[in-house]
């Protein structure tokens, strides 16, 4: 019989999604554990969000059933990312961070931790959708990291001998000395949807893709389907006020940490780069880099909090009632986009018009809808679409790419 085999899990964030990550890993242990013929143990060896941290000098696995009361209840230092890669890199078994947090900090580390052997799952956007000089050091350090376009190896925009960094393919590079970390981010793009995979099979498979478009906010989906629905009327007065479904969006836990990064368009904006950078286009970070239509009132722009935010945007409903009625005059429904250009470079994120019968219009709740456009799909796009936000279907993409590493490294 084969040895059993053991994962250390650390993760860091205990909110709307990593407490959904939470019990989805306590599931999956006690179902890999019984794993016969070769079971993996998975424990979790560090914990932590903003304030408060558990891990121990012997890497004892830290209970799931009470991780709650028992972090509420540690007083234990919170450590720095390079102090958390370096307690990490010591484990006696390999190790997986889940970085649940939206954490600048904590993105700008990864490259660290993939060089030190640990592997990152995360639904964390920041690594992936700033400085392309990031973007290029992780797929550097990371095993299942190749050279794109966007990577620097010059292959042309969408063209069939680009790669994909989302891949699973076998590992070249740091990948051949199998010591250093693989990284899989599939929720930073439509939540648990199968967006990044899609696009790997995409390119990998030597498609060419001409065209990524769709609804890419759960928020803004949910916003504007509540906002102004299909059949409204032509007052335009068929929805609630705009800031009421803010408001409902933040308690359903599909919003950002502060809601004004999904109302700013930076959130669809993140995703856009993210999907352009793995289709081979050397994007630099938004909002510089490409034009983005923000929906945060420029009096609110500056407001110290986003509770703050919330509090005060009821008072600034009326320039989105007179956008409403303005479309609902015409008999359009609006709706916020984003899409990429492969062939011509350009990306785009912002406001749009929409007939009543047109899909886009049709959607639902947190929907995002993603359709891609390519060579071998041609006029009719391969197209994702569900639910984009949302505690448990982003965590559903977590643990996901949790299990894509257990594979590669067993
Ligand atoms: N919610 C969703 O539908 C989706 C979310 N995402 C992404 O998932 C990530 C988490 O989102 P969500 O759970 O909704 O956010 P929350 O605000 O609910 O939770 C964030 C967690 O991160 C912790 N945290 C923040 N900064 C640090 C830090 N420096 N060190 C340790 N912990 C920290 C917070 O700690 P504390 O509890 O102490 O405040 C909190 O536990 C974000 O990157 C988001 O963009 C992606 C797709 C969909
Ligand atoms: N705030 C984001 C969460 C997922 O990325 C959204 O609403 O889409
Ligand atoms: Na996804």
């Amino acid at each position: 019989m084969p040895p059993p085999r053991q994962v250390f899990v650390a993760v860091v964030g205990t909110g709307g999604v990593g407490r959904c990550f939470l019990a989805q890993l306590s599931a999956l242990a006690s179902r890999l554990s019984q794993n016969a013929p070769s079971p993996i143990y998975l424990s979790l060896i560090f914990l932590s969000r903003s304030s408060k941290a558990l891990y121990n000098p012997t890497y004892r696995s830290l209970p799931l059933s009470t991780w709650e009361s028992d972090l509420d209840g540690s007083s234990q230092q919170v450590l720095t990312p390079t102090q958390i890669a370096e307690y990490l890199a010591s484990a006696p078994s390999r190790v997986v961070l889940v970085d649940n947090t939206s954490d600048q900090a904590l993105a700008d580390a990864y490259p660290l931790f993939l060089r030190r052997g640990i592997s990152i799952v995360t639904p964390n956007k920041k690594a992936f959708s700033g400085s392309l000089d990031l973007w290029r050091a992780i797929y550097a350090a990371a095993a299942n990291g190749r050279e794109t376009a966007a990577g620097g190896s010059g292959a042309s925009a969408g063209g069939g001998s680009s790669t994909s960094a989302g891949s699973t393919m076998a590992p070249s590079g740091p990948a051949a000395a199998g010591s250093t970390g693989f990284v899989f981010h599939e929720s930073t793009v439509g939540a648990g949807l199968p967006v990044l995979s899609t696009l790997a099979d995409l390119v990998d498979t030597g498609d060419r893709v001409r065209r990524i478009e769709g609804v890419f906010s759960g928020t803004l989906s949910f916003l504007f389907n509540g906002f102004m629905p299909v059949g409204g009327g032509t007052g335009g007065s068929g929805g609630s006020s705009f800031s009421a479904e803010v408001k409902k969006a933040k308690e359903l836990g599909y919003t950002e940490p502060d809601p004004r990064d999904d109302l700013n368009g930076l959130d669809v904006a993140r995703k856009v780069t993210i999907l352009a950078r793995l289709a081979g286009l050397p994007v630099a970070a938004p909002p510089a880099a490409f034009p983005v239509q923000s929906l945060v009132p420029a009096e609110l722009e500056g407001v110290a909090s986003g509770d703050e935010f919330l509090a005060r945007l009821g008072e600034f409903d009326g320039a989105m009632d007179k956008v409403r009625k303005d479309a609902a005059q015409k008999g359009k429904v609006v709706r916020y986009v984003g899409s990429v250009d492969v062939e011509n470079n350009e990306l785009k994120v912002g406001l749009e018009t929409f007939d009543p019968s047109h899909p886009i219009a049709a959607l639902k709740g947190s929907d995002n809808v993603i359709a891609f456009y390519t060579e071998r799909y041609g006029a009719n796009p391969l197209i994702v679409q569900g639910a984009g936000a949302g505690g448990e279907v982003t965590a559903m993409g977590v643990t996901g790419d949790l299990i894509k590493v257990l594979r590669l490294l067993h």
